[in-house]
């Protein structure tokens, strides 16, 4: 079996939405799964209106929620007919009014808990694999609707929940019966608790999701379908000359996601890698480009591509307890992860340390405690600059034309060597996208 997931601009038409099926239909002998995310602009919108709701701004609220209404509507209108499209509405509708009774109770409480705003979140992709699946009937093909939250099973941490992948692989084997000249249709994204509530896996999750159900069913691939042919040597929405990378192994892709290229969701390749399937990322635009393979195996060294990571902070302890000290750097890290905040970059000297992190919600608790083991700095607005590739530390001179391009840029800290795969460093935010663009242009 395969999986196809298409991102919200790849299904956010009436026409977009056949092109996905149609690039399905291509492959039906291959008993493919559509992982289908909500059609853009949908999960921001819902995004707005729980804003609104919270400060009962009821009219900007509703004017989005009519906006969100029209959209499926339309689409539906204009390639559905008959029982199809009485259905589809009638689907459409009990979930609108779901979304309606949520807001208004939203708009009395002036609050949103987490729960309730994945529950909220869940909507976009139920409305658009809805959508999906009754084209499919329209066009007389074979298909099933499922609900992902019967399989996708998350811990409690609402809003951008951990898969239990145990469950997930026992659960999607029993639900998702793939068979050629049939298109099974399911949600990316959404999830649910062990208790049943819904959940979301974090914004983009439906690349992970994808990825979770080929690891479970053993998907001889896993292809990303999006608005970009393939991923590039950089994000080609703010750099000029960039270029698709043909090929990509497994831990290159992981450390461009989730050092800030958003083509991929950073949790993706994990199922992938323990099943050995290969990821590609295409582009529904230009469906007969190959875009590109993500695998194990190695082709070639160098560089390969270079992304960002913007809104970073950077925090800096100075201690003189440090020096010839141990236990000092377990201190220190046990404080981020009382707080559950991931550390991205580090670097020592006899008596500092500098870290980054991303996540600022519990910055003000964690500085407190940090100041019980030394002076604390904190620094915002920073953006980490990744490159990546094969060996890359090993090559001198690539080094010393990262740093000579770099000759102007104040660069704050630089973590090379940790792996062979990447060159980070650290650089003001509003530095980000014309750093990223001299390299670029010396690299590629
Ligand atoms: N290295 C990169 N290669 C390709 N696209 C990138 C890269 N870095 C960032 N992007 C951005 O990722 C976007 C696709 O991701 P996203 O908008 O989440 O798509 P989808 O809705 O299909 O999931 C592209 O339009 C592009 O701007
Ligand atoms: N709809 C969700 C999940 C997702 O993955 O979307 P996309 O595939 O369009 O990035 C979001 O916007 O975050």
């Amino acid at each position: 079996m395969i999986v196809l997931k298409f991102g919200g601009t790849s299904v956010g038409s009436a026409p977009m939405i056949d092109n996905a099926i149609d690039i399905t239909v291509d492959q039906i002998n291959k008993s493919p799964v559509i992982v289908s995310s909500a059609m853009s602009k949908v999960t921001n919108w819902i995004l707005e209106m729980i804003d609104y709701a919270k400060v009962s701004d009821t009219s900007r609220c509703f004017e989005i929620f009519n906006t969100l209404k029209k959209k499926h509507l339309d689409t539906c209108n204009s390639f559905l007919t008959k029982d199809n499209l009485n259905n589809a509405v009638d689907k459409l509708d009990f979930l609108f009014d779901e979304i309606d009774s949520l807001l208004n109770s939203l708009i009395m409480l002036k609050e949103c808990s987490p729960r309730t705003k994945d529950t909220l979140l869940s909507f976009g992709e139920r409305l658009s694999t809805t959508i999906i699946y009754y084209r499919c009937l329209e066009r007389g093909i074979n298909t099933e609707l499922l609900d992902s939250r019967d399989f996708i099973k998350t811990d409690n941490n609402f809003n951008s929940a951990q898969i239990i992948l145990e469950e997930c692989n026992a659960l999607i084997p029993k639900y998702i019966l793939p068979e050629p000249n049939k298109i099974v249709i399911s949600q990316g994204f959404i999830s649910s608790t062990l208790d049943g509530a819904t959940s979301t896996l974090g914004r983009g999750g439906s690349d992970y999701t994808s990825t979770i159900i080929g690891s479970a069913l053993n998907a001889t691939e896993v292809q990303i379908w999006t608005d970009v042919t393939g991923i590039k040597t950089s994000d080609p929405r703010i750099i000029s000359g960039t270029k698709t990378i043909e090929h990509l192994t497994y831990t290159e892709a992981a450390e461009l996601a989730y050092f800030g290229a958003k083509v991929v969701h950073p949790a993706t390749i994990q199922p992938a890698v323990k099943k050995s399937i290969p990821v590609w990322v295409r582009n529904t635009n230009d469906r007969h480009s190959s875009g590109t393979k993500i695998t194990e195996s190695v082709f070639e060294t160098g560089l390969k591509a270079i992304s960002g990571k913007k809104e970073v902070t950077v925090v800096n302890i100075t201690s003189s307890k440090m020096l010839n000290a141990y236990g000092f750097l377990r201190r220190l890290f046990s404080v981020f992860e009382k707080y559950q905040t991931p550390v991205d970059l580090i670097s020592t000297s006899e008596v500092s340390v500098t870290i980054t992190i991303e996540d600022k919600k519990n910055l003000d608790s964690i500085v407190d405690e940090l100041c019980q083991l030394g002076k604390v700095k904190v620094e915002e607005d920073k953006s980490i600059i990744c490159l990546v590739g094969q060996e890359l530390w090993k090559d001198s001179l690539f080094i010393s034309r990262v740093f000579s391009v770099l000759k102007d840029t104040p660069i704050r800290m630089i973590s090379l060597g940790s792996s062979d795969t990447n060159l980070s460093f650290v650089v003001p935010g509003k530095a980000t996208d014309s750093t990223i663009q001299l390299l670029h242009n010396e690299f590629f």
